[in-house]
This record gives C-alpha cells, structure tokens and sequence, in this order.
C-alpha cells in the first residue's frame, strides 16, 4: 500500500556538510504491517518517516501509497491521512486546551463535522470510554489543561487523537523514547492495541531491541542509510536480541553499535 522506490536524500548538498542519507532506498509496505524499525545513530530511521510525512523532500525517487504518487505532495495534505506520535511529548496536543477540547478537536476531523467547541454530554461519554481503557487516569482529567499532563498521559492523549479518525498509516518515532520504562509500557500496550483493533498500518521507530521484537509484524534494521535486515513472520516470531544481533554482525561484518540502544 506504501511504497518508496529509489529514494535519494542528500543534506547540506554542495556544502563542507554534505551527507547523504539515502541513496536508492527501496520498501514496500503492505496493509496491515506493523513495521518497527531500529538501528544505529544517524541511519536514517527519522529521516526515513520525515519522507514518508512530507516534512523533508526527497532528491530523487518516488512515493506511491495506495497506488498514487504522493512524492510531490506536501505535508499538511499528507497529514489528511498520516497519523503522527513524536519522542517528545510536548508536541502533538494543545497544551493551553483541556484534555476534552483536544479531544473534541480530534473528534471534529475524525468524524469530518466543522469544528463544534460544544462539548456535549455525548462526547463526554465517548471521550471517557476512549480514556478509561487506560490506565493513566486520564478519564478524570477530562477538564484539566493538558500542559498538567505527565509526559505519558500526553503521549497516549496523543496517540488516541492521532488514530481518532483512522489514518492510512501511522508513524511513530520513539514515541515512548522519553517515557519511564513503566509509563512506556503502558503507552505501548495501548499502542498495541489501538493497531491491533483499527488494523492501522504502523511504522514505529524505537531504541529498544526487546520492543522491536515483541510488538509488530515485521522488524527492519537500518545501518547508515540502508535497509540491512527486514525480518518478517516466523523468522522475527522466533527472533531473539542475541540472534538478532548476530544477523547484524553476518550482513555487516561488524558489531552493532548503537548508544542509545536499549537491550532490554
Ligand atoms: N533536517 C536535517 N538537516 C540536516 N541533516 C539532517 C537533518 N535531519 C537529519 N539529518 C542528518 O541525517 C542523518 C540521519 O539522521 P536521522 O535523524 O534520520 O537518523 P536516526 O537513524 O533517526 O538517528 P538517531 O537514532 O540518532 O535518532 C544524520 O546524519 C543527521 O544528522
């Protein structure tokens, strides 16, 4: 359904910081995959979903999803049909609006009305069941500011207004990154299950091997700009961090190196 054929990104091209990122990156995803993706600093992997999303052009290549060439076209009408979740939880909610108007607002585009502020008993009810299926406690916190929000309970608001109205695709980029492990289980969960309910096909970068194996349907791992591995059905089913790591090491011919990398 998504598919970039021969991508090429070059930063700061002509000058003294030229890098090129890509040269001639190739994928195919398929309805329904939920791809997670990891691999060492500087691979590519953000840059990879800043294509997807429109926010960075590419140099050369194509971007076809569901058929249609979308290389050309822009990021705020990409955003019709992506879904977005960041690393940094400040982004992505109004945080000068209640947890309820944020809602609303989402609730607004998703069921394509115009935007109503009038905050029905309706849509309160809607919007607690939406939050009760969480454990963070949002449901009663339907009134607050969300800038009162921990950095969890504003990633899973996120993530909820993300896939309100059902997005083609959903990227997300080490949206539990800045989480504590704990709070990141809990918004992984619900990540989970929001895919698993909406059949959303998902792109999700993270730094922790164990996620990358556990959640998903397909793992890729990119090594400076290049799709090294992409590990799919049983093969990642039966995938551990050590074989995975041992595969890196017989593709590459070196040891994966990673700083941030969460071994578990
Ligand atoms: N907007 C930009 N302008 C210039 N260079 C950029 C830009 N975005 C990314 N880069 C460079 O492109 C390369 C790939 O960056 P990217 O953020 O995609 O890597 P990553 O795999 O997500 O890394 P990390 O795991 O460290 O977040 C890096 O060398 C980075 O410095």
């Amino acid at each position: 359904m998504l598919v970039l054929e021969n991508i090429s990104k070059t930063f700061n091209a002509g000058t003294p910081n030229e890098n090129r990122v890509f040269d001639g990156l190739s994928l195919e995803v398929n309805e329904g995959d939920f791809i997670t993706v990891i691999g060492s600093n500087g691979a590519g992997k953000s840059t990879l979903l800043n294509i997807i999303a429109g926010v960075i052009p590419v140099d050369g290549g194509k971007i076809y999803l569901d058929g249609k060439n979308i290389t050309n076209l822009p990021e705020y009408k990409r955003a019709a049909f992506i879904g977005r979740v960041f690393q940094d939880p400040m982004l992505g909610t109004s945080p000068s609006m209640t947890v309820e108007e944020n809602l609303s607002l989402a609730y607004s585009r998703a069921c394509n009305i115009s935007l109503r502020w009038g905050l029905t008993a309706k849509k309160r009810q809607i919007f607690k069941r939406y939050l009760s299926n969480i454990s963070l406690g949002l449901e009663e916190r339907l009134a607050e500011k969300v800038k009162s929000l921990s950095g969890g309970q504003r990633q899973a608001l996120t993530l909820i207004m993300a896939t309100m109205k059902k997005p083609r695709i959903l990227l997300l980029d080490e949206h539990t990154g800045a989480l504590d492990p704990k709070t990141a289980i809990i918004v992984n969960d619900l990540t989970e299950r929001i895919v698993k309910e909406e059949k959303i096909t998902t792109i999700m970068v993270t730094h922790n091997l164990e996620d990358a194996i556990r959640m998903g349907n397909r793992l890729l791992m990119m090594h400076h700009g290049k799709i090294v591995l992409d590990i799919r059905g049983k093969e990642k089913a039966a995938m551990t961090i050590e074989r995975l790591l041992k595969k890196f090491e017989e593709v590459q011919g070196e040891k994966f190196a990673e700083d941030r990398m969460m071994l578990a």
